[in-house]
């Protein structure tokens, strides 16, 4: 915490850079680097993404950390200097293999190739791009966000060719102050910063993950109108614990293992005193951190400055928005909204930042006392890999402990500790399933069988995992076994269903891409110093009395 607290200090590399600077700009801003031969010196007048824009002096992943230094280049490319050799070589796998989504991406064999054109969109020309994404949001928000985004992620080393946004990495401690001053934006108000230690339902994908802050990004700009000079994917590089990637040559990030405990806090520390320093009104979005960090980095620095978690606090918003329009779906007054059951498989950032929230919301309508509070927690069972949660676990996690089930109360019910999921269902008759488990088919047969029993007459479905094959459920699945009036979300995008009979089963879309470019938006207008979850709390129920599904 005193690293968090210290006050801030320029840092002697920033104070060199603002004297080098100075005095640079009086030698009319020449400066020297080695071209691709590597024999003989280039003169450049550009420096920062000038120099990463202009085709003649690029070098890409290839620039020294000297080079970097000198032409304001750190942060601002994938933490490895790689040689021209292994660029030619990463460039020739990702021609050589063409189109790799046909076999287990999305649904669209082409939703690689469409957004390796948009994408080379928008690096000529921002305008256009915005414009083509605004006009057609329905098609390409799924090209340029869920479900392609994660296959974007799971190949961008291979799809890598421009940089956008920032990198830090562990290597840069010390240095975050005095390079945040490269980005050439004299004003940014939204960041999206991942660590890529859990990037949608795919795990771990380090450096890689950067593309889904670059898509987040554009959906604030599509969405919310943020000015596109105005916002920053941030990708902060503590290693990767993903086996793969640390064998692979042509990873573009750090080859260690990821940094943990006061190490991994003191970098993000760093960059969060960084970037409020440089722009104080930023607002921060956090994405796709794995669970152990999510909760506990929103807890360190909510009260502090202005950012929420996207996992955390968006998917809760969606999801108290999706469920009190279910209980309007199914013909009862809004009030009855805390007697819903509510099964939840996975208890991660995710899920455990919807059922806090859900709880808050019943909470609220059964009087916003103690008890209203107890009452409101009996109506979640959540299950994990390991089963049902209940008081009886060893080692529960320290979040998900309110929602431990009282052993006697399960016992009641038919229940134990680790009960499976397909047990809990048949017990408890569910109103609600919800899937945040990124556990594809999670809602097996048997699962959706015993949903049938549901005492709801429209029990929903929310399969709500990314990308689309980590859904716990397809909608055919879900009508065809539990019945036509299912009510079905899932996270990414699916098609409506034919039901046969003259009825469509409709398929909406229960994803925090509905909620965070208005938190981002409001705030900014609100000028709010902080997201407080009142605010989030606010939205969800707008929505839902503005809006007719
Ligand atoms: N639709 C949306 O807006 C959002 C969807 N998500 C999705 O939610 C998923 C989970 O995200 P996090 O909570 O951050 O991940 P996480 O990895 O922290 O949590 C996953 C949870 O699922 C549990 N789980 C694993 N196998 C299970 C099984 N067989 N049965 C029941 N539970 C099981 C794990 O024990 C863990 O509690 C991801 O696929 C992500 O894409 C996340 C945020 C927003
Ligand atoms: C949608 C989203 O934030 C996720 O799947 O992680
Ligand atoms: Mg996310």
């Amino acid at each position: 915490m005193s690293n968090f607290c210290r006050q801030i200090k320029l840092s002697s590399s920033l104070i060199r850079r603002l004297k080098h600077r100075s005095s640079n700009s009086m030698l009319s801003g020449r400066r020297s680097f080695t071209t691709t031969e590597g024999h003989r010196p280039s003169l450049v007048h550009k420096r920062s993404l000038d120099i990463l824009h202009d085709p003649w002096f690029n070098k890409g992943t290839a620039f020294s950390m000297t080079e970097r230094d000198r032409l304001d280049l750190r942060g601002l490319l994938p933490p490895t200097v790689m040689s021209h050799e292994m660029q030619i070589e990463r460039f020739m796998v990702d021609l050589k293999r063409l189109e790799v989504n046909a076999r287990d991406g999305p649904s669209d064999p082409y939703a690689l190739a469409k957004w390796r054109i948009l994408n080379r969109l928008h690096d000529r020309n921002e305008t256009m791009y915005y414009k083509v994404l605004i006009n057609n949001i329905e098609e390409y928000a799924p090209i340029v966000y869920t479900p392609t985004v994660g296959l974007v992620c799971q190949n961008y080393s291979g799809l890598f060719r421009r940089p956008r946004g920032m990198y830090f990495s562990a290597a840069d401690r010390g240095e975050m102050m005095s390079m945040v001053y490269n980005w050439p934006a004299e004003q940014v108000d939204m960041i999206v910063v991942t660590d890529g230690s859990r990037i949608l339902g795919l795990g771990d994908l380090g450096v890689q993950g950067i593309g889904i802050a670059i898509g987040k990004l554009d959906l604030y700009v599509a969405a919310a109108g943020i000015n596109p000079q105005r916002v920053l994917p941030v990708m902060i590089d503590v290693g990767t614990n993903n086996e793969k990637l640390l064998k692979d040559p042509l990873y573009l990030g750090l080859q260690e293992h990821r940094l943990d405990g006061d190490e991994y806090l003191a970098v993000i520390d760093e960059f969060m005193e960084a970037v409020f320093t440089r722009w104080p009104h930023v607002i921060v979005q956090f994405e796709d951190f794995q669970s152990k960090w999510a909760f506990k980095l929103l807890q360190r620095y909510r009260s502090t400055y202005r950012m929420f978690n996207d996992d955390v606090q968006g998917t809760a918003g969606v999801a108290i928005a999706g469920l009190l329009g279910a209980v309007r779906a199914q013909g009862k007054p809004m009030i009855d909204f805390p007697k819903q059951k509510i099964v939840v498989a996975g208890a991660g950032s995710a899920g455990i930042g919807v059922v806090n929230a859900l709880r808050k919301t019943m909470a609220r309508m059964l009087g916003n006392n103690e008890s209203a509070f107890d009452s409101a927690g009996s109506q979640f069972w959540v299950v994990d890999a390991e089963g049902l949660i209940t008081e009886a676990r060893d080692n529960i996690d320290p979040d998900a402990r309110p929602f431990a089930r009282k052993v006697k109360e399960i016992d009641r019910q038919g229940l134990r500790e680790g009960a499976s999921l397909v047990e809990v269902v048949k017990q408890v008759k569910p109103d609600v399933l919800l899937g945040l488990s990124a556990v594809g088919g999670l809602f097996s047969k048997e699962v959706l069988e015993a949903l049938k029993d549901s005492t709801s007459t429209r029990p929903a479905i929310f399969a709500m995992s990314n990308p689309t094959k980590n859904a716990e459920c397809t909608p055919e699945e879900a009508f065809s076994i539990v019945g036509d009036n299912v009510i079905f979300a899932s996270g990414s995008p699916f098609k409506d269903v034919d039901l046969g009979n003259g009825h469509i089963g409709h398929c909406n879309q229960g994803n925090n891409m509905y909620l965070f470019p208005g938190i981002g938006l409001g705030t900014l207008l609100s000028g709010s110093r902080i997201i407080s979850d009142g605010m989030l709390q606010a939205a969800a129920e707008w929505f839902v009395l503005n809006i007719s599904f």
